[in-house]
């Protein structure tokens, strides 16, 4: 189940308010210009699954994504627990930081844990498949893959270069709540 958790960003031991509700979460999220949509994930697609795999199942929404919106890269991150460098993987996004282009990913399998530092508040989103998410470039975040990763997102980028990412060099991911490992892993 998705879930959004909207905190103070001084107080990440309780969150002012909890949304598992799609439209609920797309809503408070639109608020602060970020974009969650739900996908029809169509192909069965497992966690562990090649890049050209994902890639042949889901042309069609890739395609569409790309002329519609001018994306010019793409790829796939698979992961299930026991990938050997999960550890390095996970600790690869797990530190606040910005990119210079919207982050937009859409989860055919499994789950992660995007969390968004804007306004004074902390909005953490537990993505499921399914799950579509557009960060607007610029946005301080963070994501977990929990230490026993599941899931399968498709990354969408404008930069020809793919994924690249200005770290802040704050410590606020350290005092908020990390993923649980998904129900589903
Ligand atoms: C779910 S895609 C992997 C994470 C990623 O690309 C990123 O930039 C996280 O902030
Ligand atoms: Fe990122
Ligand atoms: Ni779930």
């Amino acid at each position: 189940m998705s879930r959004l958790r909207i905190f103070n960003d001084t107080q990440p031991q309780a969150p002012l308010s909890v949304h598992t509700d799609h439209a609920d979460i797309a809503h408070e999220l639109a608020k602060v210009g970020v974009r969650f949509e739900q996908w029809e994930a169509s192909q069965p697609i497992a966690p562990g699954a090649s890049q050209d795999e994902v890639i042949a199942a889901y042309r069609a929404d890739i395609d569409r994504l790309m002329a519609e919106e001018g994306y010019q890269a793409v790829d796939v991150i698979s992961l299930k627990p026991d990938h050997p460098d999960r550890a390095t993987l996970r600790q690869k996004f797990l530190s606040e930081h910005t990119h210079s282009e919207d982050e937009v990913r859409f989860f055919v399998a499994g789950a992660g844990q995007f969390t968004l530092h804007l306004e004074g508040k902390v909005y953490d989103i537990l993505c499921e498949q399914g799950d579509l998410i557009g960060v607007p470039d610029g946005t301080r975040h963070w994501f977990d893959m929990s230490e026993s990763p599941y899931f399968v997102a498709i990354r969408l980028f404008t930069n020809k270069d793919g994924w690249v990412a200005q770290f802040t060099g704050e410590d606020i991911a350290e005092r908020f709540p990390r993923m649980t490992p998904h129900a589903t892993a």
